[in-house]
């Protein structure tokens, strides 16, 4: 139907559940907060159901997720596709894997409100059973593409091939151009399900 988005007729729905929290957590920032829609099976359901024929057909390997909400649908997605699920994690939080045989691979970032740190452990990927993982990352949103550009950076440095960087929400504006930054830093494109043109 023209002029719909990839939601198609639920867009309407879905994007009705998003929540705006202007000002926060920094002045400027108008965040865009979407546990009214995880909380909505319905709307959840239709956000799972688009990812899932877009990534269907067996190519994809593994989804990742990014902490923490990227956990959130990503995980779900990857239950819908069959697939493994691969956690990038805020620092500190990923166990030393037994007596050397993993490291874990790190990557300082800045995002639209501020500094962060990103890790993935060096054997994520079990290659001697995938020998060529194939990933779609998967996060609640993208605004200036910075961790979904670091993201994309450990995990290839663990051995993935990254297929695309599937978000929910966008935010598109003239200081935010995220789709951008990783098409130009990360050559990866990204596919959301809802954008929000802001400014
Ligand atoms: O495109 P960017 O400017 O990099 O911003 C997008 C990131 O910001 C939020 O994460 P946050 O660090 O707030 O973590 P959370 O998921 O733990 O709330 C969001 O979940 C994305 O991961
Ligand atoms: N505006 C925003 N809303 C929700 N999460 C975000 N992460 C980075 N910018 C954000």
């Amino acid at each position: 139907m023209p002029g719909l988005g990839v939601l198609g007729v639920h867009e309407a729905y879905v994007r009705s559940l998003v929540r705006r929290a202007p000002d926060w957590p920094k002045k400027g920032t108008a965040f865009l907060d979407m546990n009214p829609l995880l909380a909505d099976a319905r709307a959840l359901k239709q956000c799972i159901d688009s990812l899932a024929e877009r990534y269907g057909g067996g190519f994809i390997t593994h989804v990742a997720g990014i902490d923490a909400r990227g956990f959130t649908v990503g995980c779900a997605l990857a239950y819908a596709l069959n697939c493994g699920f691969i956690m990038v994690r805020k620092k500190g939080k990923i166990p030393p894997g037994p007596e050397g045989s993993s490291s874990i691979l790190s990557e300082d970032y800045e995002l639209e409100y501020g500094k962060d740190t990103l890790e993935v452990a060096s054997d994520s990927f079990d290659t001697a059973r995938v020998t060529s993982p194939r990933v779609v990352l998967v996060d609640d949103l993208l605004a200036t593409g910075g961790t979904a550009t670091a993201a994309c950076n450990l995990l290839r440095l663990a051995g993935a091939t990254i297929v695309e960087v599937a978000v929910v929400m966008e935010i598109m504006s003239e200081s935010l151009q995220g789709r951008r930054r990783l098409k130009e830093e990360a050559y990866i494109d990204a596919h959301a399900l809802l954008t929000f043109c802001e400014e």
